[in-house]
């Protein structure tokens, strides 16, 4: 094995399983054996509980974990209000600024990067549902950063589960629990309350995050699928112990809280966590690990086969949020118009790509680092290029989304796009319903009857 990808394979180790019950201790000995909090826990460590669902969630929902720290986290001075003419991530705290809802189908150039700021401050929110003080609905981001995060600050949100796509960059990310590399073509979850630090040790960094305000993602149910497909479970990956001993530093704490940036000082390291167990804990995921199923028959189906982890609702099938991704794949359905069929959904509809080009649109216009919004009930489908060449096209095998991979984040919620979103990142495309579906032609030919005669 090459010295560099040695060295990656020591800094960053990992813990194989989704919503498997994980314990790993980065000193042999830490984790206390048989109790969750003796009188002394080993080695003078504190015990912390970190609840990510109600202590009383049903036992197939619980996530909580157990910490063993050399300081707790409440040990630092209160929080303070800090950039808040500027920072705001919630638009419902902001009366002045319109949260636009709106029929018409949506679609963004590539965002820029921006060099100048680092991952707490690359946040803008494009789109999003309800609000994080009632814990319910979602936030679309796109973040773009060229910093690290200073070397003594780490960084929360209590609003929600962040998603991250990204889009361009690497991510190294320092949680309480260990650490993560994350790159285009992975993804991570980063559980609300979790700390961490984010460093770009190969440059400005682009992508998407998805915030749950409410819940937790599952994987979805397989149904007569059977055991196995889509999202193996055991392809998730979660840092194991990793910690700094660190008691003499001044740090902060960066807080969102209700969308708004707060910030604590302390006078040790947060990330001291020398053990932990439990069931609420970071992830990552290799989206190249999906494994896709399509018709080997006849028929476009739903694109909820392609669902990589849900967020449901108190409706059974029906998500808060689907994080949902369009690999390469074979195409081999017989007498069947192949790309997805003209729909309106009563879902919302978010996509992005992270590379590549997506099968149901060819005129180019929706390009890796852009994205598309089709809201509830909006009309979509393919663009009358990607429809003529379809409706003629000769049905062999065929593979699609060769080193391509879009994805898609679906909501029950309508989602209102922020003044950022439609106005200040001035990306959105005047002319994408024109050029995608005013050139389709009508291909109508009324059937001859006896009243019609040619
Ligand atoms: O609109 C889209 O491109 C996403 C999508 C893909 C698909 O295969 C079926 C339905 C759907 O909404
Ligand atoms: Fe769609």
């Amino acid at each position: 094995m090459p010295s560099t990808q040695f060295a990656l394979k020591e800094k960053y180790r990992y813990l194989n399983g989704f919503n498997s019950y994980h314990e790993s201790e980065a000193i042999e000995g830490a984790l206390p054996v048989g109790a969750n909090s003796p009188q002394q826990p080993p080695y003078g460590l504190y015990a912390e509980k970190l609840s990510g669902t109600a202590f009383t969630a049903p036992r197939h929902e619980n996530q909580q974990s157990w910490l063993y720290r050399i300081l707790p986290s409440s040990a630092h001075a209160p929080y303070e209000a800090r950039e808040s003419a500027t920072y705001n991530t919630n638009p419902e705290n902001k009366p002045h600024e319109k949260i636009h809802h709106i029929p018409n189908q949506l679609r963004w150039d590539p965002f820029d990067m921006d060099e100048t700021v680092d991952w707490v401050h690359s946040l803008h929110l494009v789109a999003g549902a309800g609000d994080p003080t009632m814990k319910t609905g979602i936030g679309i981001f796109i973040f773009a950063a060229g910093k690290d995060m200073d070397p003594h600050e780490a960084f929360y949100s209590a609003d929600g589960d962040f998603l991250i796509v990204p889009q361009h960059g690497v991510l190294d990310i320092q949680t309480e629990l260990g650490r993560l590399l994350v790159r285009p073509n992975e993804i991570c979850v980063i559980p609300r309350g979790i700390r961490y630090r984010v460093t770009l040790p190969y440059g400005p960094v682009r992508g998407y995050i998805l915030e749950l305000y409410q819940g937790h993602f599952q994987l979805p149910e397989l149904g007569p699928i059977g055991s196995n497909c889509l999202a193996n479970a055991r392809d998730f990956q979660t840092p194991v112990a990793a910690f700094d001993e660190d008691t003499s530093t001044t740090w902060h704490v960066l807080s969102k809280f209700a969308g708004h940036l707060f910030s604590a000082k302390q006078s040790h390291t947060p990330f001291d966590v020398v053990a932990w167990h439990g069931l609420y804990y970071p992830y990552k995921y290799d989206l190249g690990r999906f494994n896709t199923l399509g018709s080997i028959s006849y028929d476009h189906p739903d694109p909820s086969i392609f669902t990589v982890l849900t967020a449901p609702s108190d409706h059974p099938g029906t998500a808060v949020a689907d994080f949902v991704i369009f690999p390469p794949r074979w195409l081999v359905a017989e007498d069947t118009f192949r790309p997805p069929w003209y729909h309106r959904n009563t879902m919302s509809e978010f996509m992005g790509l992270i590379h590549g080009q997506y099968d149901a649109k060819t005129g180019g216009g929706f390009q890796p680092a852009g994205a598309s919004l089709h809201n509830v009930m909006s009309a979509h489908g393919p663009d009358a290029a990607t429809h003529s060449k379809a409706s003629n096209a000769a049905l062999q095998p065929a593979k699609v989304g060769e080193g391509s991979m879009a994805f898609m984040f679906e909501s029950c919620y309508m989602v209102g796009v922020t003044e950022w979103g439609l106005k200040k990142c001035r990306k959105v495309q005047e002319d994408y319903n024109a050029e995608s579906w005013e050139g389709l032609e009508v291909r109508f030919r009324r059937p001859e009857t006896s009243e019609n005669p040619e």
